[in-house]
Order: structure tokens, then C-alpha cells, then sequence
């Protein structure tokens, strides 16, 4: 069965907004008169060589131009026989009492027909907030310890503040609390670290190792805690007597329990992983504790932390008097009105506006609360270019390989990060690319590719890795010049891996937020940087969105993506020979596109266990669609998908009929699906399972009961003995 057939055989109760195409299909609505007939029909329809406009595309002039004819290299459109040479009609005979004797029925539609139309989208030239990344003032004018100022300039070779540091570290220098809110990769690491190493090393009674913590830091994943720790470690190295450490899942409990006991007076942790600590090891204590700070805040809540929260809050309120109190993030939401409340005293908010910059009203000026900031739009950094492009689902998968073959093996020094909805995707589509775009046995051995490609290499990231693979992975990747990293929100917040020079969201985030964190791994403190944003026709108003919180978008067009394939002429259809390809023939683009969809679905379809492996990747995709908000729900409806196009993008030739009972993949049954997203603003049930999932995403790395993907070889422990306390 074809893909688009499959849809209509699977989820014919379905409107579906990305089959305008209906009349072109309805010819295969019909009750199907048999096997045989239905076989010969196929067959009719697998050989027509050309003219096979679509009802559709007459319709929609606006559409991005779908093949209007078919060559006799339309038989790229059939699965395993690209662009044979033999007369169409001996050709089709053969091939017919092959496909009826010996060889199972497979074809693979045409990638380029019966496409939804790509509406166009309209740039409404919104204006960005914007925040001046530097001041002219250097770290030696505050009233810092001489040898702490020397440290940030020849260790961390810095030498002027930020707009965010010229402004907090002040504030926390005076003892206040802090609500922060400043642009990615704007320097609020130091914004905090500074102030406490000063206040620190500078107190009366010098700090013991066994007085144990005298700061926490809380944070949502185990890259940042130990991203963070690095920092703090470095700007301690005057002050050997002041000890970090690192409570972060994923490491021997056991191991890190001694470290506790030995004694941390700087503690970075997870939330999850300390509420562990504090119900499981005796050691653990806050007696001392000065400082409490939660960098990225409002995703230690929208992670399901906020019970794990109160647990830590509690714990240090029963045994700390008084202590000093910071949030940060780029994107303080309204959620984290709720946490200011419980965490901070009298706090002063900062947040960076560039004075060019003009609010509505003047009243607007004087609010800073985070519902007033997130209303007025997020900062995003003034260099970095954000473009969307819409790509019907069927063409999805093509569009990916294309746009990392065109940046990252035909352009120099490219360095991209590909977010994902899930792991399961995260860990198809890393296997897929190596082996389809890297080639071969070689490629799945070495991880990395052979000499030619050699711009090419893929890394994935995610929660469901074992620990000691998701350090390496970090490590890896944070020191590599050129590279793809394929992976889930995990490495969304606050990592800052250096000389990215792209961040493509080939599924869109639940939120704008989450948006702004995840293009904000790009074009830091300053940097150049560029973000793709991939959606169906279906999706294009996410676009309208992100312009309400202000953030612009400008278009990219699929066709100028899928022409880089023009470099490749691994995918090049027969037909062409060793024709010389001039320029972009849009028909030989679209050839060669199919050509490499082919290779993928081949792949997939190489046994049961790729199949197999290909329809889970869809299921979780399907299973996070569900798992959009409700404000969003309008754009992101598991019912606005085309099933047997999706399945397309999976490199799957058919709709799956048999994705699991609980799928709503079948979604004429209105099944309810238990989401990975979660709505934690509402309070349900389903909470503590949301919670649990997430965790095992982000956070202790103890409970979990999440398969681990087992590594197939064991790397160093880079990272790890940092955390050596
Ligand atoms: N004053 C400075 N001068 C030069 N570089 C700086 C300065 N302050 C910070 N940096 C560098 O800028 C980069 C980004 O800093 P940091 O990770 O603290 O940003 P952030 O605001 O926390 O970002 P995010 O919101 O994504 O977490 C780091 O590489 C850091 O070393």
C-alpha cells in the first residue's frame, strides 16, 4: 500500500488540512473491489509516466510548484527501479508479472505530488526586543578581590561586564535577592558566580570543607550542572580552600555521598537528585547555607520540579536563618511569579532592555514582572538570523538531509543542532542520517565518517543515554569546530557550546520560550548565529505566534534547500548520466530528492527490526503532536497530520496500520494519549507520571525505569573527574 493510500484506508474519518488534495485521492475512495483489481490499479498507476496533474495543483496556483509532469524518470516515483531506460510499456509488463509472481507489492508515491499547498507567509515586521550584549565598564571597577579580578581576566580572559553582570552583580555584592532576566547567552553564569565567590572567599570566619554547603545551585539538567561547575570552579582558583561539587543523576549514588560527607561548600544539583540526597543520605546538611540560586528557573518549574522545590525550599528554611536569593533566565514566565513568592525576599528585578527599545506606554516601563516581560516579547541576540521554512510532511526528511549536506559538507566550519520531540526520534533519525548520508558499515562502526564527508559528523543527546555517554557526548561536541548534534529539549537551556553556527527545530516547541532557549545555543555573547525553523503547511500559522511575542521570522524556501542536493551527485538519477548538471534544474532537484528519500526508505525497509524501529520513531512523534498546549492546539492537532505522509518522513513506505492500542495515530478513534509534554500548570492526576518522565529526561537519573540506550563503547570519563570535590 502507498502512502498516500494509506491514510485514507487508515484514517479516512479524518479532515485533515494537509489533504487538500482530496479530489486527486477520491479516485481512491472507493470501496476496493478486490485484490487484484486493486493490484492492477496500483500497477496503472505506478506506470503512468506522465501528466498526472493533480485536481489540487490546478487549483492552487499559490502552491509550491509540485512535478507537473512526470518523465519517464517518474519512475524514480517506483520504489527500487529508479529511472530505468526501457520503452514504459515492456518496462511495465515486466515489471508487473515481477511485482505479481515473485516480489513482495511496493512502491513509493511520488514525493513531489499530491502535497498539500504552502501557504505563504507573511513577515509582519515585528519589532524585537533587543539587548546591548556589552558595556564599555571592566570587572576591575567593582569592588571585587584583586586576585578574583585577575582570575576573570587571564583565566576566563574576560575584561568588560555585560549589560546583565554591569547590573546584578552590584545588586547581589548589597546582599539583595535578584529576580534576573537577561538574553541568551548574555553572561548570567558570572552575573551570579562573581558576586558569591567574592562574598565567600570574603567571609569573617574562613569556610571549612566539613562546614559543608554555603551556596546552592539549582538547575534542570545535568549538562548545565556541570557546565556550571566548570565556571565556578574556575573563578575559585584563588580560594583552593572554598570546595565545588556536582549532584547531578546518572553517577553512583554511592560516590557522590562520600563526596557529600567530605564536604561540598558549593553545591550544584539537579532538583531532582537533591531531594533524593535530602530524604536518603544523613550527611546532607544546610546549617551554613548563605545563597540559593535557580538559574533557569522557569524550567525548573515547567519540568515538574516545582514539588521537588518545595522539598529543598522546606529543607533549607528548617536549617538556614537567612540567606540570600536569585532566579534567572532568559525567559521568565508568568510561573515564576509563583516561585518569587515562595524564594525571594524583597527582590530587586533586573531585566535588559536596550533603551532604543520602546515599550507601548510609559506605564509599561515601570513593571517588571515576569507576566509584563514575557508579554512585551522575549530578547533575542540582535545577530542572530531566524528563518522558518514550510515543508509538506512527505518532503520533511529530504529537507533535513539537504539543509546538513548543505551547510555542513558543502559550506566550511559549520556547527548545527537539530531538536527533536523525543529520544526515540532523536536515535532514528542519528541512525538513519550516519548510514544514509555517511554510507554504509564503515560509517556505523567508526561513528564517524569516512575521509570525503569528513565535514560530516553526527552526535546525538538525550535522556534516555546512560550518563557516562551523555558526558562524552557534551564534551564532545562542546570541543569540536564542525558537527551535528541531533537531540531533545535536554539541550535546550542554558548550554553553551561555542562556535554553533546553527540550531534547526525540525519539531516546533511547545512554546515561545522554549523557542527563544532553544536558538539561544546560537549567536552568544555577541556571536553571529543562524536558527531554521521547520513546519508543515498545517503548522505555517506558528509563525503568527512567535510574531505575537515578538519574535521575526523570515522565509526560507524548501526548493533552495533541496537544491544543495545538486552538490551530491550520489543522488543523482540515472538519466542524467555523466551529464554535467548546469545550475538547479528543479526537475533534477526534485529526482534527486526522490533518489534520496529512496535510499532512505530502503534503509528502513531492509528488515523488520529498521521497520520496526522506524514506526516507533513516528509513534513518539505522533505521541508528542498530542502533547501540545492547548493555546496551540489550533495549529498543532494530531488530526492536521496526513498519516501516510508523516510515515513518509520516517523513511516508512506505508501509513502503519498497527501503531500501538494507545496510539491515536489511528485518530478516527479518539484515544487519549498519556503525554511526554505536560501542562503542569494544571494540576492533574497525571502530574507525578509526567513528572517521572521528565525526570528521566532531565534530572536524578535514579528512578528513572527508562531503557537506557546502551552504549556500544566505552568513552573516557571526560567531565567526570571535575567533579571531584
Ligand atoms: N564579560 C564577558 N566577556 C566575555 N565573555 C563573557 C563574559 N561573560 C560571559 N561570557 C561568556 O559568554 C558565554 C555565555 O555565558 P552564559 O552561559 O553565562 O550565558 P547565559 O546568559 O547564562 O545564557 P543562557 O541564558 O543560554 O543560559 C560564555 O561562554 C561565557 O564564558
Amino acid at each position: 500500500m502507498e502512502a498516500d493510500e494509506g491514510l485514507i484506508l487508515n484514517v479516512s474519518s479524518l479532515p485533515s488540512p494537509e489533504s487538500h488534495h482530496s479530489a486527486g485521492r477520491k479516485r481512491f475512495r472507493k470501496p476496493l473491489p478486490g485484490k487484484d483489481k486493486w493490484q492492477s490499479k496500483a500497477l496503472k498507476r505506478k506506470f503512468q509516466w506522465a501528466d498526472e496533474g493533480t485536481p489540487s495543483k490546478q487549483k492552487h496556483k499559490l502552491s509550491v510548484s509540485p512535478i507537473k509532469k512526470c518523465t519517464k524518470e517518474a519512475a524514480i516515483c517506483v520504489k527500487g527501479n529508479l529511472s530505468s531506460k526501457s520503452p514504459p510499456k515492456k518496462h511495465s509488463t515486466d515489471r508487473q508479472n515481477e511485482s505479481l509472481s515473485s516480489r513482495p507489492f511496493i512502491k513509493t508515491s511520488c514525493l513531489f505530488k499530491n502535497n498539500p499547498e504552502i501557504p505563504e507567509i507573511h513577515r509582519g515586521g515585528v519589532k524585537q526586543v533587543q539587548e546591548k550584549v556589552f558595556t564599555s565598564d571592566s570587572f576591575s571597577q567593582l569592588d571585587l578581590h584583586p586576585h578574583l579580578v585577575s582570575t576573570i581576566t587571564t583565566v576566563l580572559k574576560m575584561s568588560s561586564m555585560t549589560s546583565v553582570q554591569k547590573q546584578t552583580i552590584p545588586v547581589l555584592l548589597k546582599g539583595k535577592d535578584a529576580l534576573v532576566r537577561s538574553q541568551t547567552g548574555s553572561g548570567k553564569t558570572l552575573a551570579y558566580g562573581i558576586p558569591l565567590v567574592q562574598s565567600l572567599q570574603g567571609m569573617k570566619s574562613k569556610i571549612q570543607r566539613s562546614d559543608g554547603p554555603y551556596a546552592l545551585i539549582l538547575v534542570p539538567t545535568r549538562e548545565l550542572a556541570l557546565q556550571s561547575f566548570d565556571t565556578v570552579q574556575k573563578l575559585l582558583k584563588p580560594f583552593t580552600w572554598i570546595v565545588p561539587g556536582v549532584l547531578m543523576g546518572g553517577e553512583k549514588r554511592k560516590s557522590e555521598k562520600a563526596r557529600l560527607r567530605k564536604g561540598i561548600n558549593i553545591l550544584i544539583s539537579t532538583p531532582g537528585r537533591l531531594v533524593d540526597h535530602i530524604k536518603s543520605t544523613k550527611c546532607i546538611h544546610f546549617h551554613h547555607l548563605q545563597w540559593l540560586i535557580m538559574d533557569e528557573a522557569d524550567r525548573i518549574l515547567d519540568m515538574g520540579f516545582e514539588k521537588d522545590v518545595t522539598v529543598i525550599l522546606n529543607a533549607l528554611n528548617a536549617e538556614s536563618e537567612r540567606r540570600q536569593n536569585v532566579l534567572l533566565s532568559a525567559t521568565l514566565t508568568e510561573g515564576v511569579t509563583r516561585l518569587a513568592d515562595i524564594s525571594l525576599h524583597d527582590p530587586v528585578s533586573i531585566a535588559i532592555v536596550d533603551e532604543t527599545w520602546e515599550r507601548t506606554t510609559p506605564e509599561q516601563e515601570a513593571i517588571n514582572s515576569p507576566a509584563r516581560m514575557e508579554e512585551d516579547g522575549f530578547a533575542i541576540p540582535e545577530k542572530l538570523k531566524q528563518h522558518v521554512v514550510v515543508v509538506p510532511s512527505k518532503l520533511r526528511l529530504v529537507t533535513l538531509a539537504a539543509f546538513i549536506l548543505g551547510k555542513c559538507k558543502f559550506e566550511k566550519r559549520h556547527k548545527m543542532i537539530v531538536f527533536f520531540s523525543s529520544c526515540e526520534q532523536v536515535e532514528f533519525h542519528y541512525k538513519l542520517l550516519l548510514k544514509v548520508l555517511l554510507g554504509g558499515q564503515e560509517a556505523e562502526e567508526t561513528e564517524c565518517l569516512p575521509l570525503p564527508s569528513s565535514h560530516l559528523k553526527f552526535l546525538r543527546l538525550h535522556g534516555n543515554m546512560e550518563q557516562e555517554e551523555r558526558t562524552a557526548v557534551f564534551q564532545e561536541f562542546l570541543q569540536c569546530k564542525t558537527g551535528i548534534l541531533l537531540c531533545t529539549d535536554v539541550a535546550a537551556r542554558g548550554l553553551d557550546l561555542p562556535q554553533v553556527t546553527w540550531i534547526v527545530q525540525y519539531n516546533a516547541p511547545a512554546s515561545p520560550a522554549e523557542y527563544v532557549h532553544r536558538i539561544g545555543r546560537t549567536a552568544r555573547i555577541g556571536c553571529h548565529g543562524n536558527s531554521l525553523l521547520v513546519l508543515t503547511p498545517s503548522e505555517a500559522e506558528y509563525v503568527n505566534s512567535l510574531a505575537s511575542h515578538k519574535i521575526n521570522v523570515s522565509e526560507m524556501k524548501m526548493e533552495d534547500i533541496l537544491s544543495s542536493l545538486m552538490k551530491d551527485d550520489r543522488f543523482k538519477g540515472r538519466r542524467w548520466g555523466n551529464k554535467k548538471s548546469r545550475g538547479t534544474n528543479p526537475q533534477e532537484v526534485r529526482e534527486r530528492a526522490t533518489v534520496l528519500q529512496t535510499e532512505f526508505e530502503n534503509y528502513v525497509h531492509s528488515g523488520e527490526g529498521t521497520v520496526r524501529w522506524a514506526k516507533k520513531a513516528l509513534q513518539s512523534f505522533l505521541r508528542s503532536y498530542t502533547t501540545y498546549p492547548k493555546t496551540l492546539k489550533h495549529i498543532f492537532h494530531i488530526k492536521s497530520l496526513h498519516l501516510g505522509h508523516v510515515a513518509k518522513s520516517f523513511g516508512l513506505r506505508d501509513a502503519p496500520q498497527n501503531l500501538s492500542a494507545s496510539m491515536a495515530a489511528s485518530p478516527g478513534k479518539k484515544t487519549k494519549l498519556k503525554p511526554k509534554r505536560p501542562d503542569l500548570r494544571r494540576k492533574t492526576q497525571g502530574k507525578r507520571r509526567l513528572a517521572e518522565i521528565l525526570r528521566s529526561e532531565y534530572s536524578s537519573g535514579m528512578d528513572s525505569g527508562v531503557s537506557k540506550v546502551k552504549r556500544k563503547k566505552r568513552h573516557g570519563k571526560p567531565g567526570n573527574q571535575k567533579m571531584l570535590s
